[in-house]
């Protein structure tokens, strides 16, 4: 089963998935993220702090994913565990048809493209959505803004967020990110409980 926590910048992906790794230790989940910890993930963040071009950083955010999906979730989903990523093939979807407008035709075909036959869809997506401009407050406090990481970009990003969770709305779960963490993490955590405890009652004879 692979789960995955979506939103734009300071949404509260991080800090909820860190509510969610003690929340359910029990079911031995693998965390993960994109951009990841390999080198393919150390060249993403260059491209993001350089800024020089969008296509070539849009190839290595694929780059990263396909690195990902060979190292971590293939063979987490192979065991059998349930793999929950910080981060998945929706956010390419989102910032870079937002980078790329005016790039190249048809972003979004684009990617598509570039993912078919060999990526997968998530089972279930929780998308963390929050005003933009909240959003920027939060990450303000904490220091240095990348390019993405301003209000107007966040705000067209967020919008692509949610025409895709109208399009699959059996996937997609919205979560308003200004109620209490609290509130939200135990939420997710019992909705990937149900999720996870319905599969298993299926896969019974
Ligand atoms: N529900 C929330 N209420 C108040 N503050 C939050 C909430 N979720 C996250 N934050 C704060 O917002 C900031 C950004 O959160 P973070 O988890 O790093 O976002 P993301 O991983 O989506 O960029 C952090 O300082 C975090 O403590
Ligand atoms: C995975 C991914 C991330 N991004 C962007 C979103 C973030 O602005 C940036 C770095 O990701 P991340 O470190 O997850 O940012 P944050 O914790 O602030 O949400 O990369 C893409 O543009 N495309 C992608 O495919």
């Amino acid at each position: 089963m692979l789960i995955t926590i979506e939103g734009i910048d300071g949404s509260g992906k991080s800090t909820l998935i860190k509510r969610l790794e003690n929340r359910l230790s029990d079911l031995n989940c693998v965390f993960t993220r994109e951009p990841g910890a390999t080198w393919i993930g150390k060249a993403v963040r260059q491209a993001i702090a350089e800024e020089t071009d969008p296509i070539s950083e849009a190839l290595l955010f694929v780059a990263d994913h396909a690195m990902h999906l060979k190292t971590i979730v293939w063979p987490a989903l192979d065991d059998g565990r349930i793999v929950i990523s910080d981060r998945f093939t929706d956010s390419r979807f989102a910032y870079q048809q937002v980078t790329l407008s005016g790039v190249i035709d048809d972003p979004g075909r684009w990617l598509a493209a570039l993912h078919e036959g060999w990526s997968l869809t998530p089972d279930l997506t929780f998308l963390l959505i929050i005003p933009p401009a909240r959003a920027i407050e939060r990450i303000d406090r904490e220091g240095v803004l990348e390019h993405f990481e301003r209000e107007e970009v966040l705000a067209a990003v967020q919008q692509v967020y949610l025409s895709r969770a109208r399009v699959e709305p059996e996937r997609f779960v919205l979560i308003d990110a200004e109620e209490e963490m609290e509130e939200i993490a135990s939420f997710v955590a019992e909705e990937i409980r149900r999720v996870c405890g319905s599969q298993e009652a299926h896969r019974q004879p």
